[in-house]
């Protein structure tokens, strides 16, 4: 079953309910194909099988986490399926929350489902919005240019109502109510037509006292960070400060980068090839029960319910841009900003 799996909660659970009375849940395979891509199967790998990260993942160190899932490409002919759905729907509902789960969760058992599945429930239920009012921005794309092309607005685009409210960029923010997380925020968008392709996982780090170095650098050097490439350039960045060459003790965020192109001869399978060969092998890990979809609709339908009753309009946003004024003021409100990637 493709995803989005019903368009709340209590679709999702009618929708489980009758797909449950006629398949036995072991035979039904909800497909997020996000978690068929190397490198969110990665995210336990890098986590759990390294001793370097899990003492700073938490936060006594982590500042804050921003997930981001960018397209360049705008709605194409799919109206009769986005308009109406939507950035939150389409993929914030299940990718983004999928891969907070992955990057939250407690280290689980094993790699069997049944304690994958447990961990990732855990944190899924564990997520708050503590402010929604303030937690969320929505945008939709205006005309603008994307690789030097002139492209279409939303409401340019084929079938779409002038009065549609459907967003084409989400971001939200939320908490997660558990020790390890208490008081770092996690901040998620989504969007079509942004300045490029690109999904990644940042982990930002609080900053360093800067008692020594702080006064000697012109420009601060910023917070260290762990970011992870879903895609493209798959791999892993990891940003420090460093010493810049010379008489002076100036410095400068640098990168270290692990790229699977370089580090890897083996081919990376396709998302949906992995999960073909998965659903014939009869293999449940990399797909989601109906506890996780359904944890995953609370989380957003509180945001849904005040879009449709406040009947909120989102922001117009210059296509090849990075979203609408509001996203950047979520975050300006925190004193932070979103990374460029
Ligand atoms: N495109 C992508 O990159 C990805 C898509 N998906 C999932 O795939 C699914 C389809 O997406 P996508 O193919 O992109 O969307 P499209 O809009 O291209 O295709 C949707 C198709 O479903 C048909 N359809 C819509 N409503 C009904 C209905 N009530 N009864 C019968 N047919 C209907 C449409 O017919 P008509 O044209 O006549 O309206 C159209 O052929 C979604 O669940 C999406 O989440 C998942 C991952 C990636
Ligand atoms: O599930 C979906 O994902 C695609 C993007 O997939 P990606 O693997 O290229 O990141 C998105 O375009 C589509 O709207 C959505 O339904």
């Amino acid at each position: 079953m493709e995803k989005p799996f019903g368009h709340d909660l209590e679709s999702a659970r009618e929708l489980n309910a009758i797909v449950e009375r006629v398949f036995p849940p072991d035979s039904v395979f909800r497909i997020d194909h996000y978690l068929g891509k190397e490198t969110v199967q990665n995210i336990l790998a890098m986590r759990f099988s390294n001793q370097m990260f899990e003492p700073v993942w938490n936060a006594n160190y982590v500042d804050h986490v921003q997930i981001t899932m960018a397209e360049d490409i705008g709605i194409g002919s799919r109206a009769g399926y986005y308009d109406g759905v939507g950035a939150a729907r389409d993929v914030i509902q299940n990718h983004l929350l999928q891969l907070l789960a992955l990057t939250a969760m407690e280290e689980p058992l094993s790699l069997d489902s049944k304690h994958l599945r447990a961990e990732k429930a855990k944190v899924l239920e564990a997520v708050r919005v503590d402010d929604l009012e303030n937690s969320y921005a929505l945008g939709q794309y205006a005309p603008g240019y994307q690789g030097g092309e002139h492209v279409n607005g939303f409401f340019d685009e084929k079938d779409i109502p002038a009065d549609s409210r459907t967003e084409t960029f989400a971001a939200l923010k939320v908490s997660i109510d558990n020790r390890r997380w208490a008081g770092t925020p996690f901040y998620l968008r989504a969007g079509k037509r942004l300045g490029r392709r690109v999904t990644e996982i940042a982990v930002l780090f609080k900053k360093s006292a800067d008692r020594l170095f702080g006064k000697e650098t012109e420009v601060p050097a910023g917070q260290n960070a762990i970011v992870i490439r879903v895609q493209p350039n798959e791999g892993m960045t990891i940003r420090f400060a460093a010493k810049v060459p010379g008489t002076q003790m100036e410095i400068r965020d640098v990168n270290m980068d692990f790229g699977y192109g370089h580090s890897f001869t083996e081919e990376s399978p396709e998302a949906y090839e992995r999960l073909i060969l998965d659903v014939l092998l009869g293999e449940p890990p990399l797909f989601p029960r109906h506890e996780e979809v359904e944890l995953s609709w609370k989380i957003l339908d509180p945001f849904e319910e005040y879009w449709e009753e406040h009947k909120i309009k989102p922001e117009p946003y210059e296509s090849g841009s990075w979203g609408p004024r509001s996203a950047h003021q979520m975050l300006e409100r925190d004193n932070r900003a979103w990374r460029r990637p």
